[in-house]
């Protein structure tokens, strides 16, 4: 077995935004590309003057725009869902019945058929949108509203992206479940009533139905939504389990646990095919979401539809019992010793033969293997999420290392 070396990786900035061919030079700004602008041929693109008049037309007819970096760009309203499948965790972490009762009368209050179904095991969210989504004659729903933790949303999302396209429903959430990652993805801080009844077209403009990536995981072909991750955050989930309670309040306490007496192993990150990182590692979290457990930030670069998987490793030269407070703080990914990257696949191995201690979307794999390796599949999942200024992306760019400063 090699010995486990460590690599300098040095730092590159994230590269300038990258124009389109023909396409006037502008300031500096957010790397965007409008989705309904890149579907037209290079002659009929309008000038900027003219992108101006299109948003300021946009704004009387639609009363709402998004900027995109320096230009206005009218935002393609979301058609409101119809037809609705709630499906209930009853055994999620803060499900109770008046908050579940709530949601069946918000969703039958707005919509023309409401189905609910309660899950009796585990794996029966997936089964439920399954045996929905394939009603036939354009009976099924439209929407599927997942009330319960990210175990459930995960389940759901199984049933979705494995559905035939004009079959696809879209995803909602309402957050029951004990770290709620999924919903702070979407929807950041906001009460779920406000998103939901957003969501079933009570406030104009403020939900966006958009696809976003889903990552799978190579070793058992299963989904990633919210990030898979090594180290410290999947020794987390086993310190919560002797941790009783629920909400985030667990995951706060678990994890500067986990980091008492945590050891780094010996490990290398690889992005489509270069080496991110090698040596002593923390943690290795590749993503999806920019929080884990709710409240810890540890992507907070990456884009829910960009094409791409952003990944953090934090080396050893951060200290195992910093990393709750730092990512708590929101400042993690600033520190040296946490290196950043980004692309399509993306290996994280563990180098002294040992298995890997590793979890996705909060459920903690069996020491099976000694590495995981997550491909990102782009677009694949509709969700209805908050109308943030952030946009579709449809060009891709290779592997980028987006800097940090290496263990050494
Ligand atoms: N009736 C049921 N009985 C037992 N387990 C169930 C039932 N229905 C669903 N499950 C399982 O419960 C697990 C945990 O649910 P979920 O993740 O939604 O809640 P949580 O663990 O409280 O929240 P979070 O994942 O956000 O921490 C899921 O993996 C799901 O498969």
């Amino acid at each position: 077995m090699r010995a486990p070396t460590q690599v300098r990786i040095l730092p590159s900035p994230l590269p300038p935004p990258r124009a389109r061919p023909g396409a006037p030079a502008g300031p500096a700004g957010p790397r965007t590309v409008c989705p309904q602008f890149s579907a037209l041929p290079r002659s009929a693109v309008p000038s900027r003057a003219g992108v101006r008049f299109l948003a300021v037309l946009a704004r009387f007819a639609a009363g709402r725009v998004v900027q995109l970096g320096d230009r206005l760009m009218p935002l393609a309203a979301s058609p409101a869902p119809g037809r609705a499948l709630v499906v209930v965790n009853p055994t999620a972490g803060t499900a109770r019945t008046p908050l579940v009762q709530e949601v069946i009368a918000r969703c039958r209050a707005r919509l023309e058929r409401v189905v609910v179904h309660r899950t009796a095991h585990r794996g029966d969210a997936t089964d439920a949108v399954r045996a929905a989504l394939a009603r036939p004659g354009g009976q099924g729903p439209d929407l599927v509203v997942a009330v319960g933790g990210d175990g459930t949303v995960r389940e759901v999302v199984q049933a979705l992206v494995g559905a035939a396209p004009r079959e696809r429903a879209a995803l909602a959430v309402v957050p029951a479940g004990t770290g709620n990652s999924d919903y702070r993805m979407l929807w950041g801080q906001a009460p779920w009533q406000e998103s939901l009844e957003a969501t079933l077209g009570a406030v104009p403009g403020r939900a966006r139905r958009r696809r976003i990536d889903v990552g799978q995981l190579a070793e058992t072909g299963e989904l990633v939504l919210l990030g898979a991750c090594s180290g410290l955050i999947a020794e987390g989930l086993v310190a919560a389990r002797s941790i009783a309670v629920a909400g985030r309040e667990r995951y706060a306490r678990a994890l500067p646990q986990a980091a008492v007496g945590f050891r780094p192993y010996p490990g290398r990150v690889t992005v489509d095919g270069r080496v991110l990182h090698e040596g002593a590692t923390v943690l290795a979290n590749v993503g999806g979401g920019r929080y884990r457990g709710g409240q810890y930030l540890i992507l907070p670069r990456s884009e829910l539809d960009d094409g791409l998987l952003d990944v953090c490793v934090v080396g050893a030269q951060v200290a195992a019992a910093d990393v709750p407070e730092l990512a708590r703080a929101g400042v993690l990914h600033k520190r040296p010793g946490v290196v950043h990257g980004r692309g399509r696949r993306v290996v994280v191995e563990r180098l002294d033969g040992r298995p890997l201690c590793f979890e996705h979307d909060g459920e903690l794999q069996p020491p099976a293997w000694t590495s995981m390796t997550v491909q990102v599949l782009a677009g694949v999942l509709p969700v209805w999420g908050a109308a943030t200024k952030e946009v579709t992306r449809v060009h891709t760019p290779p592997a980028l290392p987006l800097g940090g400063l290496a263990a050494t």
